[in-house]
């Protein structure tokens, strides 16, 4: 077995605006790049602050390669890591991974080591970043409402993206607003090895790599807080393996969230802010809060067939996915249906081929797919609220699963649950001053 991923130290070219990440597997050498936009801060590239993120950049982007082997130690002998920064590094190697480990029956939880040495500055000199903010563009539903949610409550903000393509280029045309856009070009020779015996795939954390490259985007564009929208359901794990939940999001759940802003806001002394705005929030509220704007009805689409590196040739829904099923779901209860099925292009509530898949997103089989979905109470609640919904009550998968549904959890439970999933949460990082503006607009 290889006993070692190496992670060298990263390097910037301001010149060029390249990155450069290597690293070393065996005998087996990878390079990966991030080409930012032209107009960077030079002085900002040079800084202790931007360093450091671009250290921290190079552990979070290692991921894909060391999947391939995923040996036990991890040795970065020219980046010094401090207490923190280690324990965010064996975060993302660990719970980051954790889809990748339970479906490839890799027991690695706590096991992991980190050869690295010791940085005993634990919080650099603060920075001076102008008070603007860079918002992620996943081309789905979710950043799209963040989108209206500051535009309502004043806060201009830049869209960001990493290798825009689809349905993020389309909603960022339709935003109208200037973008920062980055070229991330993985190693073809990990993808080729991939799909090779002997060698492992699977999951990364799409966005714990996002937002480190939006972190090294914010320094050296000038932007001192980074807006996610990640909603309170990413925090809900999908199975328990070797010991911990595991989950497909988990670099959106709220614990990460709260590691990565905090690793951020030491390595610029305070300066950067990192922060989901959508954290209150449930996927049926989100969807719910999406319905106030039709602009962007037939620019976006959340079904992750379109974010593949090679792009999607095929319709912007797909119509078969877990995702697809879920958002389609989650939405019926609040848009109109004509405008639904102009978005979706088809009913999938009213096709029984599409029932077992629904029945496992409400928890009525199987376990809750390896997919960026809501809560199974959270499906649960919103198929009930169908079961009475003059538009929907006939469909044909509402039909056939409102017995069991019934069933398994009861119309108390049910309503409870719908009311929760309307309810706001409290635990969330927004900024008081902009929370409170968010929650009077989105009543
Ligand atoms: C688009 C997508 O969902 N891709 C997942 C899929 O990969 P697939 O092979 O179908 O296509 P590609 O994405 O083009 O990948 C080709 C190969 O490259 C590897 N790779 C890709 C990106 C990367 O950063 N590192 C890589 O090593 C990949 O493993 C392929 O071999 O299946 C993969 C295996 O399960 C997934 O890892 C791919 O997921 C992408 C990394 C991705 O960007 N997914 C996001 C849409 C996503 O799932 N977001 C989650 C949040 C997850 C989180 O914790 O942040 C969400 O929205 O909930
Ligand atoms: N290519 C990307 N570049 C930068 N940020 C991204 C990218 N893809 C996703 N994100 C961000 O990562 C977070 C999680 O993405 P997610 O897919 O959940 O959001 P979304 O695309 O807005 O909505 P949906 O859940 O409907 O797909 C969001 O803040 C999103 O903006």
């Amino acid at each position: 077995m290889t006993d070692q991923f190496l992670i060298e130290r990263p390097t910037f070219d301001p010149a060029t605006g390249q990155a450069r990440f290597s690293y070393a597997l065996g005998g087996l050498h990878f390079v990966e790049t991030l080409d930012m936009p032209a107009g960077a801060d030079s002085a900002a590239a040079t800084s202790p602050n931007f360093l450091k993120l671009l250290d921290l950049t190079g552990f979070v982007l290692g991921v894909s390669y060391f999947k391939l082997k995923a040996p036990f130690e991890i040795a970065a002998p020219e980046i010094a890591l401090s207490e923190a920064e280690r324990a965010f590094a064996i975060d993302v190697y660990e719970n980051g991974l954790g889809e990748f480990y339970a479906r490839n029956d890799l027991p690695r939880f706590g096991k992991l080591t980190i050869n690295a040495p010791v940085d005993p500055v634990e919080r650099l000199p603060a920075l001076d970043l102008p008070d603007r903010t860079l918002l992620p563009i996943g081309g789905g539903k979710d950043s799209l409402v963040s989108v209206d949610l500051l535009s309502h409550t004043g806060v201009s903000f830049t869209p960001f993206a990493v290798n825009p393509k689809g349905p993020i280029l389309t909603s960022v045309e339709t935003i109208g607003t200037p973008p920062v856009y980055v070229t991330r070009t993985l190693d073809a020779e990990m993808i080729r090895l991939g799909s090779q015996p002997g060698y492992y795939n699977g999951h990364v954390p799409s966005t714990a790599i996002n937002s480190m490259i939006a972190a090294l985007c914010s320094l050296l564009f000038g932007y001192n807080q980074i807006v996610l929208s990640n909603e309170r359901s990413a925090s809900e794990g999908n199975v328990e393996f070797d010991g911990r939940e595991t989950n497909h999001q988990y670099s959106k759940s709220l614990g990460f969230e709260l590691l990565i802003a905090d690793v951020l806001a030491n390595a610029t002394g305070g300066a950067l802010k990192y922060f989901s705005l959508l954290r209150p929030y449930s996927e049926a509220r989100i969807a719910s809060l999406f319905t106030h704007e039709d602009k962007f009805d037939h620019v976006f689409s959340s079904c992750n067939r379109n974010f593949r590196l090679t792009g999607n040739d095929g319709p912007l829904w797909c119509g078969e996915c877990p995702k697809c099923h879920f958002v389609f779901l989650i939405f019926a209860p609040f848009m109109a249906k004509d405008r639904l099925l102009s978005i979706f292009g088809k009913d999938l509530l009213h096709n029984p081929a599409n029932e077992a898949s629904f029945r496992e997103l409400a928890g009525l089989a199987g376990q809750k797919p390896w997919e960026c979905v809501g809560e199974i109470l959270e499906a649960a609640a919103c198929l009930y609220t169908l079961t009475r919904h003059a538009d929907w009550h006939q469909a044909a998968v509402v039909r056939a699963i409102k017995a069991d549904l019934l069933a398994q959890y009861g119309e108390p439970k049910l309503q409870a649950a719908m009311a929760e999933c309307l309810t706001d949460s409290h635990d969330h990082h927004i900024p008081p001053a902009l929370a409170a503006k968010v929650a009077a607009y989105a009543v």
